[in-house]
Formats: structure tokens, sequence, C-alpha cells
């Protein structure tokens, strides 16, 4: 049996004792460890799978604790993560306590950039090469890697834009696998198609923006990218490496079905095959029941069209992409432009439905107030992933939206307690509103196996009472109803649905400020400025002197783990609740 070469990897300083004849095997030990860990600890895979080579290349090449290397996103850094000191505790990946998933720099002086949102490596290399210019480093290298689809990204046409006419040591590397985490769209997918086949008509638009521009290479081939690296190394200026990489590469299932590979879940390591799904009914996850439910709406209304950036397959507007093609969206990574193309479609009396996770919306903020509230235009959007998101971690908690939109006149704001009233709020909102509306839901799956009821008109404004008691009113936003229900079940306390952040249902908080003595708020967004500060604001415009306790998302950001698990370590869990609900009753 061959001796493992992995074992004696801890940092790349191991690395660059290995002879480059042995770093093929490498690769496979490197891969296989990710495949092990994966399969039963679950996370991205595809996607570091596809960069292996590539990964020890430029580990065996650079010096990478002096040279900067920044991976875009960052899911397809568990390789870098694996030979850069944090192969020991590579199985606490993602897990409450454990090493984050994306790379991190309060976790190693490797991680030179903190990612999890696309299309930002080049700014931030570019920032990088220019502070190592001005402070008269001109041997430092500064890479970005960055993949075919967050290369589409606006962001990264505007560090291309910037770095073609700097003098900056800088090295873009295009991690091109034809797909994101649904497969490329745009003209520049079909540009990346053509250049790869060798039939592009018109000029490099790399060397067009003044990149030194190499490839395409074949990424896999270990020798091919380090020999390009060692070249590269001593240009100076803007330069380009063009790859070629399979996502998934080296498990078979992975190669197959890269979409479902992109994070599949718990799966077998040897064969590959996704865990066996329970049979027992389930309710849906909220964004089926988004994505159904367009459908549904659609088909009898010819003006609803829908937008995803990207996300096809996590927001489910893939069935609308399926059923109605000609009316539904992909736009790739391009947040700003889908809240844009929205305003415009509504301009033209079309009815969009512009579902964008919480997280990624902030990149849009500037389109929502200036091309959709500011004119009033009636666009829908939907916002998936609101709240904790769970594993992805302080990326991608979806934890601020109701502060930074609550700001925002003209807008409407509603998170649905269950399917159901996701359901209801979408129909309402195409049956035409004078105003944009923002629907925030959460990650995963609901409560209601019989969720497709008949849908019904939700009166917008309107606020419902789920619970008669006394004293103690809790008001409640959104799916944290569940907690709230559960932590009261035996206490003679209130408990109000509020349903729209904006407006507030100003009628039943007047009965509620004038019928009990303590009030509190109970929200999955961050404390300032959120559901629990609209309620304070109403209170102090009226002279209101109720005790008010404002639950939520404390002001620090919150890290990775099971939702259930940071809901506890905040004190949101249904336990922590009757705790505190107990006290204030007693
Ligand atoms: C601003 C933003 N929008 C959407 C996402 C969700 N997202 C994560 S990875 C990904 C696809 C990235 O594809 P690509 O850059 O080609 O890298 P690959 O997965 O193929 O390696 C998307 C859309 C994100 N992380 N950030
Ligand atoms: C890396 C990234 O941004 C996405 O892959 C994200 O992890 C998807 O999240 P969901 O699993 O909630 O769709
Ligand atoms: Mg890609």
């Amino acid at each position: 049996m061959k001796k493992s070469l992995l074992e004696n990897i801890h940092t790349p300083k191991d690395l660059h004792l290995l002879s480059q004849k042995d770093l093929p095997q490498l690769a496979k030990e490197l891969r296989e460890f990710i495949i092990n860990i994966v399969a039963t600890k679950e996370g991205h895979l595809g996607a570091s799978l596809g960069v292996v080579e590539l990964t020890i290349a430029l580990h065996y090449v650079f010096n990478t604790l002096v040279d900067q290397l920044i991976w875009d996103v960052g899911h397809q850094a568990y390789g870098h993560k694996i030979l850069t000191g944090r192969k020991a505790v590579f199985h606490t990946n993602r897990q409450l306590g454990g090493i984050s998933g994306f790379p991190n720099r309060a976790e190693s002086a490797y991680d030179t950039f903190g990612v999890g949102h696309a299309s930002t490596s080049i700014s931030a290399a570019l920032g990088m090469a220019i502070a190592s210019r001005l402070q008269g480093d001109l041997k430092k290298q500064h890479i970005a890697v960055i993949g075919d689809a967050s290369i589409a990204g606006g962001m990264a046409f505007e560090g291309l834009n910037h770095a073609g006419v700097s003098k900056a040591n800088l090295l873009v590397i295009l991690n091109d696998n034809a797909i994101g985490i649904d497969p490329s769209v745009g003209a520049l997918k079909m540009y990346l198609t053509n250049v790869k086949k060798g039939t592009q008509k018109q000029d490099n638009i790399f060397e067009a923006l003044n990149f030194d521009y190499s490839g395409p290479i074949d990424g896999h081939d270990i020798d091919a990218v380090i020999s390009e690296l060692e070249r590269l190394k001593t240009v100076e200026g803007p330069k380009f490496l063009h790859i070629i990489t399979t996502k998934g590469k080296g498990l078979r299932q992975a190669e197959k079905d890269q979409v479902k590979y992109h994070a599949p879940g718990k799966f077998d390591a040897k064969t590959g095959d996704l865990a066996v799904k329970s049979t027992e009914i389930q309710a849906p996850k909220y964004q089926d029941v988004f994505g159904h439910t367009i459908v549904e709406l659609a088909q009898n209304n010819p003006k609803i069209v829908g937008i995803t950036p990207a996300m096809p397959t996590g927001s489910s507007l893939k069935y609308m992409m399926e059923a109605l093609p000609d009316r539904a969206f992909d736009v790739g990574i391009a947040e700003q432009h889908a809240v844009t193309l929205a305003a415009g479609m509504a301009t033209q009396g079309l009815i969009p439905f512009c579902n964008i996770y919480s997280t990624f919306l902030q990149r849009a903020y500037d389109q929502i107030i200036h091309d959709v509230a500011l004119q009033n235009l009636p666009v829908i959007f939907c916002l998936d992933r609101a709240g904790l998101v769970g594993e992805d971690g302080a990326t991608h908690h979806g934890v601020y939206d109701l502060s930074y939109l609550r700001c925002i006149p003209n807008l409407i704001i509603f998170a649905p307690r269950n399917e159901m009233e996701l359901r209801n709020i979408m129909y309402t909102a195409q049956l035409g509103l004078d105003h944009p509306i923002a629907i925030r839901y959460p990650r995963g799956r609901g409560k209601i196996i019989d969720w497709k009821q008949p849908f019904s008109k939700i009166e917008i404004g309107e606020a419902l009472q789920l619970k008669q008691g006394e004293n103690i009113a809790i008001l409640s936003i959104g799916n944290m109803a569940y907690n709230v229900s559960e932590a009261i079940e035996n206490l003679n306390v209130s408990h109000y649905d509020m349903r729209f952040v904006k407006p507030l249902d100003e009628k039943i908080l007047h009965d509620i400020c004038k019928g009990y003595t303590t009030i509190i708020t109970i929200e999955d967004n961050g404390i300032n400025g959120g559901f629990g500060s609209a309620i304070l604001e109403f209170m102090a415009l009226h002279n209101y002197k109720n005790t008010i306790k404002v639950l939520g998302i404390p002001d620090v950001f919150i890290e990775h783990g099971k939702v259930t698990e940071l809901q506890k370590a905040i004190h949101l869990d249904p336990d922590s609740l009757r705790i505190l609900i107990e006290g204030i009753v007693c």
C-alpha cells in the first residue's frame, strides 16, 4: 500500500518538501479526505472537489503566508483549509463551535479575506495589491480565484475595469466549470464557451481590459497549472489565468449531477449515493411553497413574472422556469440588476416577483430605495432565508432585512407565520397593491402538511390575535410565533402575530398598549431597528408607558451551527422564552 502523503501535510511548508511528481497522489488523497468528511458532516462539496489541483498548485508555487490568496465566495476552499493547518479540525466544519465553512480572517493567517457572498475577490485582491505597491512591496503576489458564475457579478466587472488600468500586481484566476449552483447563464457564459471551443470571433475581452491573459488550460493537469503559475509569478501588472475544471471532480455522481452535489447533504462516501430520505410525509419547505404558488398564480395571471439572481434551485423558482420559461428569469449573480429589472418591468404593468435571499438583497439596497420605493413601483420582493440560516453562518444569516427595509417609505413588509400565510400574501400581492412589498420567510420546512388550501386575501396591515391571556402581551413576527406558542402553552398570557412590520396594525396596538401592563416583542431580526424598534417608536409617539422587552438577534454577528442550537445560544428557543416569560409573570 502506498504511504499517505496527506498525513504529513499540516501547513504549506510541508507541501514544499514534496516532489512535484508526488502531487497527483496528494490530490487524490485530498479529494478522498474532503469526500469522507463532507459525506457525514455535510457542507459544500462539488466546488472544492473541482479545485483540488489548483489549490495544491497555488500553495506549492506561492508563499501563501505572505502572498495574498483570496477565494471568491469561499465555498470551494475546503482543500485550502485542510492544507493550511485545519486538517485535524476539518470534521467540525460548519458546526457550532467548529471552523467556518468559508475563509475567515479570524480563523487563519492563510485566510486573507472573509468571504461568503460572491464576486468580491477581485476588488479585495486589487485593494491589497495597490496597498503593497504604495508600501513599496513589489514582490508580493495578490491572487483572486473566482468562478465563472461569480465573475459575471457586477462587482467583479467593476474590479476588472479598475485593475486593468492599474499597475497592480494582481493575478485573477478564473475557475471555469460552466456552472454556478445552477448552470451559469448570460452572454459571458456563451463567450467563455466559445473561448473553450476556440471559436471566439471577437477579441479576448480580458486582454481588451488590459490583462495579460493566458489559457484556457486544463485545471486538473497539476503540472500544467504549476508551470503556468510559475511563469505568471514573474509577470508584472494585472494577469488573468483561465482554467477549465469539472465541478465535483473525482466523485462520479457529483460530476454527473452537479446541481445536487453543490451541497448534497449526507451521502455514501464510497458510492456517492445520497442518504435515503425519510418516507414520512413532511411539511413543505417554504421555498417550495413559493415555487409552486407562483406557478399556480402565474398560470392564471399572465402579467406575473419571476426573477432570481442565480438561485433557481435554492428559491424553487425553477418550477416556474420549467412551467413558464418565457416569464421566469435567472439573471445570474446580479442582485442589483434583478431589483432594477423588476422595477423596469413594473413600470410596464407586469407583476414581478423578485425572489432574493435576505442576505444577498443587502447588495441591492440602493436599487430598492432609488429604483423601486421612490417610484412606488409595485414590485413583490420574496426574501427567502430570512432569519438564522444555520450552518452557513454569519455571512448568510438573513437577520438585518427588517431593519434595513423598515426605514424605506412606501414599502410594505410582511412576515408569514406559516406556509398558508406565505401563499395568501403572494395571492394578495398579485391582485394589485399600490406599493412594493417585501415578504420575508425562513430557510427550511414549515409545519403544515396540508398547505395547498384555496387562496384567501390578507388585509394589508392587519395583525392576528393567537391567544388570549392577562397582563402580558407577546407580539411576534413571522414563524417565531411557533417558538412563542410552545413557550406559553401553559401560561396565561396573550399572543399576537403582528404579520406586518409596516404598516403596523395601529388599532390593535392601541388596544394592546391600553390592555396590558407588559409587552414582549420577538423577532429573528437584529434588535437594532427591527420589529421591536417599530413597536417602541409607536409607543413613544403615542406616549404609552408600558413595560416593554425587545427580544431578537443581539447586536453581534452570529456564527454557524444548527438553527435550534443558535436560537438556544441567544435565548430565542421555546425553553428560554418560557423561562423568561415565567420570570415576568411571577
Ligand atoms: C452575492 C451572492 N449571490 C448569490 C450567492 C449564492 N452562491 C453561492 S456559490 C454560487 C455559485 C458560484 O458559482 P461559481 O462562481 O461558478 O463557482 P463554483 O461553485 O462553480 O465553483 C452562488 C450563486 C452568493 N454566495 N453571493
Ligand atoms: C455558498 C452559498 O452562498 C450557497 O451555496 C449557500 O450556501 C446556499 O444556501 P442554501 O443551502 O440555503 O440554499
Ligand atoms: Mg462555476
